[in-house]
């Protein structure tokens, strides 16, 4: 398990080693880590595996970040590496750029660059005497490099690159889409513009082969998009660890979901097991029926009830003779969790299932056609941490404008800003809503609604193959859920062994992490490549055949 913290929860851990005058350790801890993580790239890049010989650009930035840098370089120098700075701020740490320059590493500043707030300000009297390169150099000064080192903006920064350099890495990721080769590029703490607790990357940014963080990981190395930027992270250890507090977000990696995964014992039966509900398709659109039973069986649901009309019955008996299927209300069958929601569109008795399921006592997975009739239901209260809204961002985005029509919200954020920021919005839906959210997507964001008793728990899945995106992954992804649901129904303390959080409220969203989890892992069983649902399904067995802990 990762667990990632705000910049703000790592500066609260840095706080009192500051203020006993120990920052500029702290600073030359994480340099060394990081310059030792460039040497590793720098041996890789060179024919004969040696440092000395290789060259490495510093973009440095006006806060400690850039001094981050600055001192890496002077280790690096030390280790034989050519080094060149190239100065993006309107001023750089002293310290590191008086280290660096004593160890013979070139200091040269980007023409044009500004502050924050005004990129015409001029460098201050610190920096100006330095040799000003314009754009053009100092893009060949990279191109030319083995290593660039990403130091102009860490978890002090707002907003994206500006200036010069917003205009330098735009041109030298032109460069870089056209040919194949060029320098490694390695983030020092998280790549420059990314918002570290949001994960939000505002363009232009260099995309890094690799991250190198201290302390702990950020918010934006687990979530879309900052995760996908990140390249290969490194957390150094730079002494503030047992200080930290409540991580902002949990990172749940393949060990961690097979060890948790709940398992049955010789004492549980059918019953115990979690008996799922399923409320899905419909005459005009089956297959989703017919996929999210198959997934919650190969999931190993204790028992499925399947409610729906004579005809998708027989579909779904035919592919899974395992699901007891009626055409009953959900009012008239006893079971411990629903899923409703998968193919069901244009439909009166599948919707009036749905929306019986949606007030339901037990814990739901709403999914596709049944978020509508959640969202729409927030105008009576909150719908409770036990319901679990399952949306891509285009349906959390009409989630959202139910919300605002009913006042609930003014901020109706649109499909591309939920893109841009999910943790952020999948927590808003959570709080507002008072559902757990699983916001689908390149990383899957689950948030927790948070109650006076317990705080939001936010968790990131990542792993999943790009290969998921077909019609009907989404539907084999409800049925896993909602056969994890029904289990942790009847088992409250199931997934305790993840951590405190996990238990009363929290256990929701740990439930549909797990779920989100064995779906991602099962994507990848066979590798890369096509992974239609009914193979998707089988390849639940696999995965939980495998043995964890
Ligand atoms: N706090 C500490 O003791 C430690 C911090 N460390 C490093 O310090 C970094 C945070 O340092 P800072 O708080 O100085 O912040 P940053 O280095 O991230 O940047 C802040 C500076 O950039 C300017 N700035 C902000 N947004 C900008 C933008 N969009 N474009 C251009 N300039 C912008 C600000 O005026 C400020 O001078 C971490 O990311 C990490 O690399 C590490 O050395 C470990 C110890
Ligand atoms: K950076």
């Amino acid at each position: 398990m990762i667990d990632a913290y705000t910049g703000a929860g790592v500066r609260a851990a840095e706080q009192p080693l500051l203020d006993a005058g120990h920052g500029d350790i702290l600073m030359r801890r994480a340099a060394l880590g990081l310059s030792r993580v460039c040497e590793t790239h720098l041996r890789r890049a060179n024919r004969k595996g040696l440092l000395s010989g290789t060259t490495t650009v510093i973009l440095v930035g006006s806060g400690n970040n850039g001094g981050d840098g600055l001192w890496a370089g002077s280790f690096l120098r030390r280790a034989g590496v050519m080094v060149t700075a190239i100065l993006t701020g309107s001023t750089a740490h002293p310290q590191g750029l008086k280290a660096l320059r004593a160890l013979g590493g070139s200091v040269v500043r980007l023409e044009g660059q500004g502050s924050a707030t005004d990129p015409n300000t001029a460098p201050d009297a610190s920096i100006a005497g330095f040799h000003a390169l314009d754009r053009g150099q100092a893009l060949s000064t990279m191109t030319s490099a083995h290593l660039v080192l990403d130091a102009m903006l860490g978890t002090g920064a707002w907003g994206g690159l500006r200036g010069e350099a917003a205009a330098l890495v735009e041109d030298f990721n032109a460069i870089r889409r056209e040919s194949a080769t060029g320098p490694r590029i390695v983030a020092c703490d998280v790549v420059s513009g990314v918002n570290a607790d949001s994960g939000e990357a505002p363009e232009p940014v260099l995309k890094a082969h690799a991250t190198v963080t201290f302390g702990a990981a950020k918010v934006a190395h687990v979530v879309a998009p900052g995760e996908q930027l990140t390249g290969h992270l490194t957390v150094i250890p730079i002494g503030i660890e047992d200080r930290l507090e409540h991580p902002s977000v949990y990172r749940l990696e393949a060990q961690d979901i097979l060890a948790a995964w709940p398992r049955p014992t010789a004492t549980d039966t059918k019953y115990t097991r979690g008996v799922l509900g399923v409320v899905a398709g419909t005459p005009s659109y089956p297959g989703a029926a017919i996929m999210s039973t198959n997934a919650a069986v190969q999931t190993g649901a204790g028992m499925i009830r399947f409610l729906g009309d004579a005809s998708t019955r027989g579909m779904v008996l035919a592919q899974s003779p395992e699901v007891v299927c009626s055409d009953d209300q959900p009012w008239d069958v006893h079971v411990q969790a629903w899923l409703a929601g998968p193919g069901v569109a244009d439909d009166e008795s599948q919707a009036a299932r749905v929306q019986a399921v949606v007030e339901a006592q037990e814990p739901a997975v709403l999914d596709a056609g049944a978020l509508t009739a959640a969202a729409q239901s927030v105008a009576d209260g909150r719908l409770g941490a036990h319901k679990i809204l399952t949306p891509h961002a285009g349906e959390l985005e009409q989630v959202y404008e139910w919300l605002k029509g009913f006042g609930v919200t003014d901020d109706a954020p649109d499909r591309t800003r939920i893109e841009a920021a999910p943790v952020h919005w999948a927590r808003e839906a959570a709080r507002l809503t008072g559902a757990t959210v699983l916001l689908k997507g390149a990383t899957t964001i689950i948030a927790s609604p948070g109650s006076e008793e317990q705080d939001q728990v936010c968790l990131s899945i990542g792993q999943a193959s790009p290969w998921l995106a077909t019609a009907g992954s989404g539907d084999t992804l409800a049925g896993i859920l909602g056969a994890v649901v029904a289990h942790v129904a009847e088992h409250p303390e199931a997934l305790r062994r993840l951590g405190e959080w996990a238990r009363g409220d929290g256990r929701w969203a740990a439930a549909a992490a797990l779920g989100a989890g064995v779906h991602a892992l099962a994507s990848r069983v066979d590798g890369e490549g096509p992974v239609p649902p009914t193979v998707l399904a089988a390849n639940v067995r696999r995965v939980l055949r495998t043995k964890g802990q």
